[in-house]
């Protein structure tokens, strides 16, 4: 099935005010992450193998294994970017199945596209990018039967809707699996994580013109939920149950819950 980018399914924002690039991200405001993430979209994936050896690749896999993901499956991947995810998706549910990846930034959408026509899997094709608001989503009530969202969830300005909106579009028994950095309790594993972005990532950014942009993490996950937290909101939103999974040595963290 020819893979093709749907038109934007929410309506167009009444207005478009120009963001002048402010000096820090007002953490608060959708249309910056927006522009954050067509910014970075060209150099995202490198950076990505680069500043994590690789190893966020294992870490995605781990979340797709957790979203119970099987042959024949419809599932969703959430704020897909350049899709990562979605194209593990598409190899697990094989031809049968169907994997929807929805974002709301043209640009990630864009390289995701690419990457698939570029790619010889014919599974692939089983892969429709959507243009779309996590916090609103263009689906019925229990229509996926997984749903995952990478790196996703600290980058949403409504965590609680976010979540909502997962488990409205999951069939009952079904999974979703959040992966994300981790806010860690312990001190010395968040000062680990601190130091690594400040004096890895950050740098490395720079040389691309994108320290704000990467900077950026380090106040995002300061922002973010724990593990515990994000173990109650899925609870409170109504899934059956919750368990966040610590992995990459604590500096990231796996939810999975079950409507
Ligand atoms: C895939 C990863 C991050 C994706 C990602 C998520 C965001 O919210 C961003 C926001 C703004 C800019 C970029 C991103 C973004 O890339 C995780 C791996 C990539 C990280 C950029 C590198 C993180 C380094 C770890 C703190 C330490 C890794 C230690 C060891 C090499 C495993
Ligand atoms: C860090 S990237 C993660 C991309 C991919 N899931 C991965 O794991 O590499 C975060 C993505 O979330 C998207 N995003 C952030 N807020 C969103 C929202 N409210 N609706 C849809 N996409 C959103 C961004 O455009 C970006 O592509």
């Amino acid at each position: 099935m020819a893979a093709t980018i749907h038109l934007r399914l929410q309506p167009p924002p009444t207005h478009r005010r120009r963001i002048s690039w402010p000096r820090r991200l007002p953490v608060q405001c959708a249309e910056a992450h927006q522009a954050m993430f067509s910014r970075i979209a060209p150099v995202y994936d490198n950076l990505n193998d680069v500043l994590s050896l690789g190893q966020h690749r294992i870490w995605k896999r781990m979340s797709v294994s957790w979203s119970g993901a099987k042959e024949g499956s419809n599932v969703l991947d959430l704020c897909c970017g350049s899709g990562d995810l979605a194209f593990l998706l598409s190899e697990k549910v094989g031809p049968n199945g169907k994997v929807i990846g929805l974002d709301f930034s043209k640009e990630q959408l864009s390289v995701a596209s690419s990457r698939q026509h570029s790619r010889p899997k014919a599974c692939y094709y089983n892969i429709e990018w959507v243009e779309g608001n996590a916090l609103e989503l263009p689906f019925p009530d229990s229509y996926f039967d997984a749903v995952t969202m990478g790196y996703g969830l600290r980058n949403v300005i409504n965590f609680h809707k976010a979540m909502e909106e997962m488990y409205r579009v999951l069939k009952p028994s079904s999974k979703v699996s959040i992966l994300d950095f981790n806010k860690s309790t312990d001190t010395f594993s968040a000062s680990i994580q601190e130091w690594m972005i400040d004096n890895v990532v950050v740098p490395a950014a720079n040389s691309y013109g994108l320290a704000e942009e990467y900077k950026y993490l380090k106040s995002s996950i300061q922002e973010f939920l724990t593990g515990k937290e994000l173990e109650k909101l899925a609870l409170e939103v109504g899934f059956e149950n919750s368990k966040h999974f610590e992995i990459g040595g604590g500096l990231m963290g796996n939810l999975v819950a079950t409507r």
